[in-house]
């Protein structure tokens, strides 16, 4: 999955390179007198903080909230995909075969081909990673699922950065390419 590129020596990590996970931005729900369970979550969360004075009414409970599938959907993202991985999607808008000049191929994976391409509107050099499925086969989806929101996260600078991403029809196959950083 990806292309984890591992340096040669073993250098230390410093720590604003150590691998870290994006999260959304939390929601937070603050506990009422009807909501016990709310209620014990939010005294575990502030007893493990060592918050033991914690007020009742400052008390916090932080939850990732679900992607807005209909904002997904209003940026272009279709149905099959955002429900596999919305929450990669968050915050990007679909790319077009437009906005690329494709070059060589620089590799191939087992289910992919790379290619070394140019992004126009960014101006700048990217790999462009194609993978072919069938809508229709479910293992595939959540294969290329997966491997989009795994790299999505990631943010270090031996993994490649996934930058975009487009998807392309074919009479019964489509494709996904996804744009990272040349490296
Ligand atoms: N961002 C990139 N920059 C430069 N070369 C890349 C980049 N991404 C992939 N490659 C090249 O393309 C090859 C295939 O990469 P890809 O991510 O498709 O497959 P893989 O993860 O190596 O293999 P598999 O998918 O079978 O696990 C890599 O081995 C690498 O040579």
């Amino acid at each position: 999955m990806g292309c984890i590129i591992s340096s040669r020596k073993k250098k230390p990590v410093s720590p604003e390179h150590r691998p870290r996970f994006q999260v959304s931005p939390p929601a937070t729900i603050i506990a009422n007198d009807d909501d016990d369970q709310a209620q014990k979550v939010s005294e575990k969360v502030s007893d493990k903080l060592g918050l033991k004075e914690l007020k009742r009414e400052e008390s916090v409970l932080v939850v990732n909230p679900p992607p807005r599938s209909s904002e997904l959907a209003d940026s272009g993202w279709p149905p099959w995909l955002i429900s596999v991985a919305g929450e990669a999607l968050v915050g990007w808008i679909p790319r077009r075969e437009s906005h690329f000049e494709k070059q060589e191929q620089i590799g191939r994976g087992t289910f992919s081909k790379v290619f070394k391409a140019r992004d126009l509107p960014r101006n700048k050099t990217v790999a462009l990673k194609r993978i072919r499925f069938d809508v229709t086969d479910s293992e595939s989806i959540k294969c290329i699922a997966r491997e989009i929101t795994i790299l999505r996260k990631l943010d270090h600078p031996n993994i490649i950065k996934l930058e975009g991403l487009m998807l392309v029809e074919h009479d019964s196959r489509s494709s996904t390419w996804s744009s990272s950083t040349w490296c």
